[in-house]
C-alpha cells in the first residue's frame, strides 16, 4: 500500500527529453529502454508521453555522477542509490537521474534500465514506494523478468488512485 500519494501532475499530455546516453549502452537501447518505462503507466492510464529533442519537457532525464548541477540529491558511485526521480511540479518536479557509474544494460547483466527508469517513472507520476514485495514501486531492486509484464495490482491502483 502507499504511505500517501504524492499530487499528481495537473495534465494527462506529459513531454520527456533524454538529455545524455550513458556509454553502457547503445542509444536506440537507451530510447527504448526509457519509452518502455513510460509506456508501462501510459498503458493502465490516460497519460500519454511525448518525446522531445530540445527544450524544456515535464521529465528531463540524464545520466549523472556524484554531485550534480543543481540537483538536491548526489549519487554514491557503483552500487547503493541507481537512480532517484523528483515528484510531479514545474522545474525539478518530474525529472529523473540515472547513476552513471552503474552498469546499465537491456538485459539481465547490470542493472536492467528499462526495470529502473519505470520504477523512477513511478516517482516522476506521484508514487512512492510499496510494500508489496511484488511491486513496480517496492524499494529494492528486484531483477523481474523484464519482457514480463512489471507492473503489480498494487501499482495499477496507485496509479489509478491519482489518474484514474
Ligand atoms: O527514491 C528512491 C530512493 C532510492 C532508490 N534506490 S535505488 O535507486 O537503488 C532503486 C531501488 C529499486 C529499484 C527498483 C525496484 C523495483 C523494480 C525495479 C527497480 C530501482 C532503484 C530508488 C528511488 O527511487
Ligand atoms: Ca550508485
Ligand atoms: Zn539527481
Amino acid at each position: 500500500q502507499y504511505g500517501y500519494t504524492l499530487p499528481g501532475w495537473n495534465k494527462y499530455n506529459l513531454t520527456y527529453r533524454i538529455m545524455n546516453y550513458t556509454p553502457d549502452m547503445a542509444r536506440a537501447d537507451v530510447d527504448e529502454a526509457i519509452q518502455k518505462g513510460l509506456e508501462v503507466w501510459s498503458t493502465v492510464t490516460p497519460l500519454t508521453f511525448t518525446k522531445i529533442s530540445k527544450g524544456i519537457a515535464d521529465i528531463m532525464i540524464a545520466f549523472r555522477t556524484r554531485v550534480h548541477g543543481q540537483c538536491p540529491r548526489y549519487f554514491d558511485g557503483p552500487l547503493g542509490v541507481l537512480g532517484h526521480a523528483f515528484p510531479p511540479g514545474l522545474g525539478l518536479g518530474g525529472d529523473t537521474h540515472f547513476d552513471e557509474d552503474e552498469n546499465w544494460t537491456k538485459d539481465g547483466v547490470g542493472f536492467n534500465l528499462f526495470l529502473v527508469a519505470a520504477h523512477e517513472f513511478g516517482h516522476s507520476l506521484g508514487l512512492s514506494h510499496s510494500n508489496d514485495p511484488t511491486a513496480l514501486m517496492f524499494p529494492n531492486y528486484v531483477s523481474l523478468d523484464p519482457s514480463k509484464y512489471p507492473l503489480s495490482q498494487d501499482d495499477i491502483s496507485g496509479i489509478q488512485s491519482i489518474y484514474g
